[in-house]
C-alpha cells in the first residue's frame, strides 16, 4: 500500500522577511507569508487534497499558515495536532539576529555552520538574552518541554532527536491506519523529518534549503521508505529560485 503525507514550511515570517535568526521566538506570518499561504491551499486543492488531520508547532506562523491553507480548501474541521516537537529548531544567542549583519561580523562560512552544520549549535542563549524570558516563560510551554530538557541552543542534531519521537510515535502509526494529513511546521523542523525518510548524510542536509510556503509531498511505502520524495506543488523553476533565496539569506550585504 502506498502512503502519502503532505508538508509544507510557514509562509513567510515577519522575521523572515526582515532576515532575522527566529527559531522559538513567535514572529507573526508577514502580508507575502499569508499569500504564499493561500497559494499553498489553492495548490492543494487543484490537486485534489483530502485530509484527515493536520499537525502543526506551537508556533503561531506555522498554526496560522495551517488555518490559512485548511480555509482554501475547506476542511477547518479536522483535527489539528499542536506539538513543540515539531517547533523550528532553537536558535540559542542568534535569535533576534539579523543574518547578514551576523555574517558581516563572524564571516559568511561561520553563519553557514551555524545554520546548516549538522552537530554543530548555535551558542546557547544566556539569561540575559533579551527573548530568554518571553520564550521560557511562555504558558504554552507549561506541558513540556520540561525544565531539563527545555533547549537553549538546538544544531539540527539535537532537533532531530526531539522531532523524531513525535514522527515515530504519532505520526507514523496514524500514516499506518491509513490517515492522509498535512503537516504545516518549519524550515529546520523539517529538514529533520527530510533527512531522516530520505536517510540522507549529515553533508548532504548541509544543501538543502526548504522555500516558505510551497507544499511537498512524500509518497511512502508500508516501512515508510519513499516511493517519492519531496514532490513539490509548485513549478519546478519557482521552488529553485525560492530555495537559492533562503540559502543566500547568509551572505553578507
Ligand atoms: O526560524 C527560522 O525558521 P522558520 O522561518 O522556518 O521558522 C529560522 O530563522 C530559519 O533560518 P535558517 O534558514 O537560517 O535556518
Amino acid at each position: 500500500m502506498v502512503h502519502k503525507i503532505v508538508m509544507v514550511r510557514h509562509g513567510e515570517s515577519t522575521w523572515n522577511q526582515e532576515n532575522r535568526f527566529c527559531g522559538w521566538f513567535d514572529a507573526d506570518l508577514s502580508e507575502k507569508g499569508v499569500q504564499e499561504a493561500h497559494a499553498a491551499g489553492k495548490a492543494l486543492k487543484e490537486a485534489g487534497y483530502k485530509f484527515d488531520l493536520a499537525h502543526t508547532s506551537v508556533l503561531k506562523r506555522a498554526q496560522n499558515t495551517l488555518d490559512v491553507i485548511l480555509e482554501e480548501i475547506a476542511q477547518t474541521n479536522i483535527p489539528v495536532e499542536k506539538t513543540w516537537r515539531l517547533n523550528e529548531r532553537h536558535y540559542g544567542a542568534l535569535t533576534g539576529l539579523n543574518k547578514a549583519e551576523t555574517a558581516a561580523k563572524h564571516g559568511e562560512e561561520q553563519v553557514k555552520i551555524w545554520r546548516r552544520s549538522f552537530d554543530i549549535p548555535p551558542p546557547p542563549m544566556e539569561e540575559s538574552h533579551p527573548y530568554y524570558k518571553i520564550i521560557v516563560e511562555d504558558p504554552r510551554y507549561k506541558d513540556g518541554p520540561s525544565i531539563a530538557e527545555f533547549p537553549m541552543f538546538e544544531s539540527l542534531k539535537l532537533t532531530i532527536e526531539r522531532t523524531l519521537p513525535y514522527w515515530n510515535d504519532v505520526i507514523v502509526p496514524q500514516i499506518k491506519q491509513g490517515k492522509m494529513m498535512l503537516v504545516a511546521a518549519h524550515g529546520n523542523s523539517l529538514r529533520g523529518i527530510v533527512k531522516h525518510l530520505d536517510q540522507m548524510t549529515d553533508e548532504a542536509i548541509m544543501q538543502l534549503n526548504l522555500p516558505t510556503g510551497i507544499p511537498f509531498v512524500y509518497e511512502l511505502d508500508e516501512n515508510m521508505h519513499p516511493l517519492k520524495s519531496m514532490q513539490f506543488l509548485g513549478d519546478e523553476e519557482t521552488v529553485r529560485k525560492a530555495m537559492e533565496a533562503v540559502a543566500a539569506q547568509g551572505k553578507a550585504k
